[in-house]
């Protein structure tokens, strides 16, 4: 292991606390601003706590330039106080985990090792974060010790799937005692002398359950817990005492054949997700100095220009600056429909171009770009905890010990007090042994939920944890944003009426130079509508915006706002008969946005947005699928809002609502209703996205920070997948509910037969590996149903 590997000195990450970010795409905005630092390797800011973690690519880099940078955005900055830090965070790709309890068992394992602060396994996606300050060595040689591999994690370069008996440490033995097993009883048969079958069956038993008793002891030593393999090694061990050689080598041939299957299928529900990061090249066509060459996607930098032929794949993010075509976006978004692209618009790794020549401008580096993001936060969503399971955790944790010593007072009672026979009943607690293994309901949930998130994932769902998915399907309420998510959010200007002596051009201008700095959709209308015109844009100074009422500021030293009515009404314009106006234009379902100038209004802009196409039948949908209430939340006027309300078809509809407004209705609705979800576009509504049991964020493929905060983001405009998302979550629970009660009958009628003295150590053996394994492809039914559609 020499010295290439991936390592995030903490030393070199410093956190700052943000004051004054009030929205979403801001957070994003910043984001990129501070990345542009030269030597800040990277910055994300968690919206809305405001905190921004920086990653240096040197030590010596003050707070300095990222504070000036913050302050320089119109925000303030100050760096957090936690200096010293010695600890590092190394990851680790871990192989041969083959059940969850195994990683609690290697998080416990590692968190003994001197300096070991803290170690957290993610199950589904293999990989392990320690944070420690030893060294790695120490960590790799305890791994290894344990029973598993592990290395390094370094970014992966098209990795090429290792052979299976390399990453499926149960295949050898169960090769192995295969054929021991079938020449003892094959020497049996020919009633050969018992000599020769019984060393088959010895050398089976020694050979195939070596590697399985060598983990077992380890984890035995290491975590000090009792796992499966230990058992096994035990109650064989048991059976080789009493002279039971033939069930002992089938026992160590089920048991490793069990688990086997059992490494395979789980490594096929964690490709599956892993799939989806084949999909993007290892190299692309870049044009430097115009000069084209073909580079690695590691060391394409942002602002190259790449070339994309008809028919191939993306292979990096950024904007179209030449040509156009129609692309595939169905890896990101899960909509297969080919999205048209123009110059401008933005493209994503991983995604197909199907007709024209594109030059695209890189705006991610391979390792940032959206597909690579959503593969991580997909596995890490995996590696979360769901509530079922953590209950399933607890209930382990008393079986086992309750089994052991079930088994230990099998041993001893019937031949202390009734005299039976010793061995008789030493070997029903051995097989007793082996159905103290919880497997079967400690793998229930996980597989089921690794499952269900992947697919979704794949379905344009990223679901950001298994808490979100079991709440998805218990929703009673939903609360909907108006602009950007039930209406396409890009409105277009309908009207211009000046009510002073100015042109409609000139009132375009004004209010477009102010909007060119907003965020706002309403804003982004105002200045398309100027743009079409051909109008040139003045410049502005002393913007401001006043989130839900406008925007302020001043061209040429003029001070201009523009709003709607209670900012004018709020700061005591009057407005006459123009009221009469705006509530006609608004009574049709328009916006309308009053400019005023020094003292006076100057004129009206109203703006029309129009219904996604799919929003009504969306909501019917979930309406069927039992949702109580569809509520939507707007900052925009009451008249507008109750014909946009009749025309998507929600029960209730609430208007004039300011950002923190909407984060109260949403609190009054979750007192009502204990369920609520919000969905929005985060323009407005993150707060109420914050708070509310499940945050849905629209149309997030390409917008940094909803990605991040979003509990679930739908990567396409698509509202239908809400249902599907409600619908997932109710199968998911269904699924896991069925596993658990499967585990517990079958492990349950197996415990029964001690009773009348029948149970045997192979019925053990295949009572658990079997429901182990029915419950995995059981689980593994919800991967599969994301493949329709
Ligand atoms: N930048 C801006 N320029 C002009 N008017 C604005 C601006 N920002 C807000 N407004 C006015 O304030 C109103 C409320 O804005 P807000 O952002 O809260 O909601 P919205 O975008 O209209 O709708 P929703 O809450 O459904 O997203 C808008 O309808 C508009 O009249
Ligand atoms: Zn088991």
């Amino acid at each position: 292991m020499s010295g290439s590997y991936e390592r995030k000195d903490l030393k070199a990450s410093r956190t700052f606390q943000v004051s004054g970010l009030d929205c979403i795409n801001c957070a994003a905005k910043l984001e990129k601003a501070v990345r542009r630092i030269p030597g800040v390797a990277s910055a994300t800011v968690s919206f809305p706590l405001g905190r921004l973690s920086v990653d240096f690519e040197k030590d010596d880099i003050g707070d300095e330039p990222v504070i000036d940078k913050v302050r320089a955005l119109g925000y303030d900055a100050t760096a957090d106080e936690k200096g010293g830090i010695e600890n590092r965070a190394s990851t680790f790709r871990i192989e041969g985990l083959d059940c969850v309890d195994c990683a609690a068992r290697l998080e416990k394992g590692i968190g003994r090792i001197p300096g070991v602060e803290k170690a957290q396994v993610n199950f589904a996606a293999e990989k392990m974060i320690v944070s420690h300050s030893g060294p790695v060595s120490e960590i790799l040689a305890t791994i290894e010790k344990m029973g598993y591999s592990g290395a390094i994690d370094r970014p992966e370069k098209g990795k090429v799937a290792a052979p299976f008996w390399k990453t499926n440490p149960y295949a050898l033995p169960t090769a192995i005692s295969f054929i021991m097993l079938a020449l003892g009883l094959l020497s049996a048969r020919m009633e050969a002398p018992d000599g020769i079958s019984t060393a088959f069956f010895a050398a089976g038993i020694v050979l195939g359950g070596f590697l399985p008793a060598r983990n077992g002891i380890s984890v035995l030593i290491n975590a000090r817990e009792l796992d499966m393999n230990i058992l096994m090694a035990i109650a064989v061990i048991g059976a080789a005492a009493i002279r039971q050689f033939e069930e002992a080598a089938s026992v160590v041939f089920l048991f490793s054949l069990g688990n086997a299957l059992q490494g395979y299928t789980l490594d096929k529900t964690r490709n599956s997700i892993r799939a989806l990061m084949g999909l993007s090249p290892a190299e692309a066509l870049v044009r430097r100095h115009g000069v084209e060459m073909t580079l690695p996607v590691e060391e394409i930098r942002i602002g190259d220009l790449i070339v994309v032929r008809p028919g191939g794949r993306i292979a990096m993010d950024g904007n179209v600056v030449a040509g156009s075509s129609s692309v595939n976006q169905a890896s990101i978004t899960g909509e297969s429909l080919p999205v048209e692209k123009r110059i401008g618009d933005e493209v994503f790794a991983g995604t197909i171009n199907e007709r024209g020549f594109l030059e695209v401008q890189v705006s991610r580096s391979a390792k940032e770009n959206t597909l690579s993001r959503i593969i991580e936060m997909v596995e890490e969503a995996q590696g979360q905890r769901a509530p079922s399971q953590q209950f399933i955790d607890r209930f382990a944790r008393y079986y086992t010990p309750a089994v052991i010593a079930g088994a230990f007072l099998v041993a001893t009672l019937p031949t202390l007090i009734f005299g039976q026979p010793f061995s008789k009943w030493f070997y029903e607690a051995m097989a007793m042994l082996l159905v103290a293994c919880p497997c079967a309901l400690v793998i229930s949930t996980p597989v089921s939920i690794v499952s269900a998130i992947g697919s979704a994932a794949r379905k344009g769902v990223l679901i950001k944890g298994g808490v979100y998915l079991e709440e998805a399907g218990a929703l009673s309420v939903i609360a909907f944003d108006k602009t950007g998510t039930l209406t396409v959010g890009k409105p277009k200007v309908t009207d211009v009426l000046p009510v002073m002596d100015i042109s409609e051009e000139d009132l375009l201008v004004i209010a477009a130079a102010i909007e060119s700095r907003s965020e706002h959709p309403l804003g982004e209308a105002i200045l398309r509508g100027a743009q079409e015109k051909g109008l040139k844009i003045p410049p502005i100074s002393d913007f401001d915006s006043l989130p839900g009422k406008g925007a302020l500021g001043k061209i040429e030293g003029q001070s201009y706002s523009i709003g709607n009515a209670r900012f004018f009404l709020e700061r005591g314009w009057n407005l006459g008969k123009m009221e009469e106006t705006i509530s006609a234009l608004q009574n049709e379902g328009k916006t309308v946005m009053i400019l005023g100038g020094a003292e006076k209004v100057l004129g009206l802009i109203a703006v029309a947005d129009v219904l996604r196409k799919e929003s009504r039948q969306a909501l019917a949908e979930l309406r069927k699928i039992g949702i109580k209430k569809m509520v939507m939340l707007t900052g925009d006027n009451d008249s507008t809002a109750r014909a946009i309300a009749a025309q998507v078809g929600v029960d209730e509809f609430r208007a004039d609502l300011l950002p923190a407004d909407k984060m109260a209705a949403m609190n009054e609705l979750l007192t009502r209703y204990h369920k609520v979800a919000m969905v929005g576009d985060g323009v407005n509504d993150a707060p109420a996205m914050a708070i509310s049991t499940v945050g849905i964020a629209m149309g997030t493929a390409g917008t940094d920070a909803a990605l991040e905060t979003a509990d679930i983001a739908l990567m396409a405009d698509d509202l239908t997948k809400l249902s599907y998302t409600v619908d997932l979550s109710r199968r998911t629970l269904r699924i896991i509910k069925e596993n658990i009660f499967a585990a517990l009958v079958i492990k349950g009628l197996i415990l029964l037969l001690v009773i009348p003295g029948w149970l045997t150590l192979w019925l053990a053996v295949v009572g658990d590996m079997g429901s182990s394994l029915l419950v995995t492809m059981n689980g593994m039914r919800l991967l599969r149903s994301g493949r329709r559609g």
